[in-house]
């Protein structure tokens, strides 16, 4: 996508260090764009549990990397399992993670270890190449579902929750590949975005990307959502997802299952948008396996945003003698998904629907 004209990815090489990863510090956003540089195993690691880089393509791309980093550094068997050990215990809800990392290993445990750094490091670019045509492919199919709510001169309003945008995966994003699309096709195309509390991921980030591709948008309090579709002013759903099980039980940002359980109340379509490295082929139920993230709680008792003088300030909304709880996450049973966005096309979230679509992983589970 582009940031004021330049086309950029969320994560690159750098031009004059083939071994400098680039990303953009999206804890810094929308406030500053900054782009650090990466050339070790744990720089790479802290920026994915400190959330510089987040959204579930994007950690699994940039943990790709973090071993690339490792293997320059130290090739031998070791020095691989501590980077695969490493990196898997920075967030543990995102299946793209443990999907990006067991490639990783598949290609580096049986590679001569001299070569081992080269190999690592051009699997990694082809982890990011491959998932840019994946969301470029999401986008295709989930723009059918914008076009046939496009009725000659009608808005069609659209709500998603958090970021799963071009800066959650290396470009495109998957919830709002389809609308950039849209846009980009001339459609009359509007997004309410929930703010996302606590990390603010929507009304920082989405809003930000929205607003620098010229799409209508307007941030709404995650409370909000539910009104509205009352009120007939959403026209359908689109949220990304950290983990969909074999069933099509969704994992996705706290507060997505109050979405769609709004949606589902007032008849209002909710989609999933995910590449298949985000289907989690060896579980089913989703409350019970998807293991939740939980986070600080100083992301619940603090706020972060620019002071009116224009410094960046962090302030406390509880009191300090106040517990706070942090799930990042919630799981939205298939049930209440009209349907899955996938770079093969659009299908139920339901196992006889993923399986038909994947074949190929339905045959591996049944041997
Ligand atoms: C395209 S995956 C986006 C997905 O990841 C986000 O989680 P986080 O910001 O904690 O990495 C959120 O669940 C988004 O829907």
């Amino acid at each position: 996508m582009k940031i004021d004209g330049t086309a950029f990815r969320s994560i690159w090489i750098d031009e004059t260090d083939r071994w400098s990863v680039r990303i953009i510090d999206q804890t810094k956003l929308p406030w500053a764009i900054e782009m650090p540089r990466f050339t070790t195993l744990d720089q790479v690691a802290h920026a994915i549990s400190a959330m510089l880089v987040r959204g579930a393509p994007l950690i699994g791309a940039t943990a790709a990397y973090g071993v690339a980093l490792a293997m320059r550094a130290d090739p031998s068997d070791a020095s691989l399992d501590a980077a695969i050990e490493t990196l898997a215990a920075t967030r543990p809800t995102a299946i793209n993670l443990r999907w990006a990392l067991a490639r990783m290993q598949s290609v580096l445990h049986d590679h001569p270890k001299a070569e081992r750094a080269e190999a690592a490091y051009g699997e990694a670019a082809a982890i990011c190449d491959e998932d840019v045509a994946t969301n470029r492919a999401i986008g295709r199919h989930g723009l059918k579902l914008i076009e046939t709510r496009a009725r000659a001169g009608r808005r069609v309003n659209i709500l998603t929750h958090c970021n799963a945008g071009w800066i959650a995966t290396v470009d495109w994003g998957t919830a709002l590949a389809p609308i950039y699309m849209a846009h980009d096709a001339g459609i009359d195309v509007h997004v309410f975005v929930d703010e996302t509390r606590p990390r603010n991921q929507g009304a920082s980030l989405t809003a930000w990307e929205l607003g620098k591709h010229g799409v209508a948008h307007t941030v709404i309090a995650d409370n909000a959502g539910g009104h509205l579709m009352q009120r007939g002013a959403v026209d359908m759903a689109i949220v990304g997802t950290d983990r969909v099980t074999s069933a099509g039980d969704v994992a996705n940002k706290i507060g997505t299952y109050l979405k769609a359980l709004a949606a589902r109340d007032n008849g209002v379509p909710f989609y999933v948008a995910l590449p298949s490295s985000t289907i989690d082929w060896a579980i089913a139920d989703g409350l019970s396996d998807i293991p939740i993230e939980e986070r600080a709680a100083t992301e619940v008792t603090t706020v972060t945003g620019r002071a009116l003088d224009g410094s960046i300030a962090t302030v406390r909304v509880v009191p300090k003698d106040s517990n706070a709880a942090n799930p990042a996450f919630d799981v939205t049973p298939a049930r209440l998904v009209s349907g899955l966005i996938t770079e093969r096309g659009i299908c139920a979230a339901n196992a006889h629907a993923l399986a038909a679509m994947f074949p190929e992983h339905a045959q591996r589970r049944a041997a």
